[in-house]
């Protein structure tokens, strides 16, 4: 169980995250927000990367800081992944394997345990600049996972992916979701419906909403509106979508008091996410 409380971080005189405080236990959790919303900031610090100003980071009851040996039970796929493009690929997850304090006798097994995760086996010898975008984001995601550990943290995995790799990530998540705390960062909604058991809503450095996904999809109940596009927008509407129809063109609104002409549609998780988002 990782405990969040408070958490203060501030780069010079600016204040990034503004005492984060959360739960997050076993299952998989998915962190939303917009871009510069803090989520790689709590991840770093999360993972030790980043001292704290404030508020303290608990891992099963221990200070994360404090325990040397916590680090090696914490997987990390960073936004950006650094590479040996020289090295193989089996070479690279050695290195890492030994940076994480896999004893070397129970490294071969780990790195081929995390290589078949990924679908990567059979890559193994190959040389890590000759890998696809794809799959070197799939060696990234070997490396996290690397010797099992209990808390896995997943920085943006689906940016820049296309669909087959995205699902592909899915599935992954899937395969080892059982008995380990997985956080995994996006602003891709879509990303997180479909794998995560919880969602963390973080902007402007607080999280400001928690849930399960229909926890999420109820926040936009009320609020979301199919209306013809020809029909002025009611005030602080935000369109989501423009859907050709039987009915012509409609527009697909959130907006906080119900829409003249409008009529009213069933959220989705995304709806509840923007209307956290835009404050609807
Ligand atoms: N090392 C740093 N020095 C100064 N400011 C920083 C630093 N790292 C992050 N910030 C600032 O902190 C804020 C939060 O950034 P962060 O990268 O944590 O957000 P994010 O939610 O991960 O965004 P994105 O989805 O774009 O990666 C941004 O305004 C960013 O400019």
């Amino acid at each position: 169980m990782l405990q969040l409380c408070g958490v203060c971080k501030s780069f010079r005189k600016r204040q990034v995250l503004q005492g984060v405080s959360c739960e997050i236990g076993e299952g998989v959790y998915g962190l939303l927000g917009p871009n510069g919303a803090g989520k790689t900031t709590l991840m770093r610090c999360v993972v030790g990367l980043y001292g704290l100003q404030g508020g303290q980071i608990l891992f099963d009851g221990k200070g994360v800081a404090k325990d040397s040996g916590l680090a090696d039970r914490i997987g990390y796929l960073p936004q950006k992944f650094g590479l040996f493009k020289e090295l193989k690929v089996y070479n690279m997850l050695e290195y890492f394997a030994t940076l994480k304090n896999i004893p070397r006798e129970g490294q071969r097994a780990a790195i081929e345990k995390s290589l078949e995760v990924v679908n990567l086996t059979e890559r193994a010898g190959d040389r890590v600049g000759a890998l696809s975008g794809g799959m070197i984001r799939r060696l990234g995601i070997a490396q996290a996972v690397l010797g099992e550990p209990d808390v896995i943290l997943f920085d943006e995995p689906t940016a820049g992916l296309d669909p087959e790799e995205r699902m592909r990530f899915k599935n992954i998540v899937s395969s080892i979701k059982g008995g380990r705390t997985i956080l995994i960062s996006t602003h891709i909604v879509e990303d997180v419906e479909a794998v995560c058991d919880h969602i963390l809503v973080m902007d402007g450095g607080e999280i400001i909403a928690s849930g399960t996904d229909a926890e999420v999809r109820e926040k936009a109940r009320g609020k979301v509106f199919l209306l013809p596009e020809a029909v002025q927008l009611p005030a602080d509407s935000f369109v989501e979508k423009r859907l050709e129809g039987e009915e012509g063109t409609l527009l697909r609104i959130l907006a906080p008091t119900p829409a003249k002409e409008g009529r009213p549609a069933e959220p989705t998780v995304e709806d509840g996410y923007m209307a956290l988002i835009k404050k609807i």
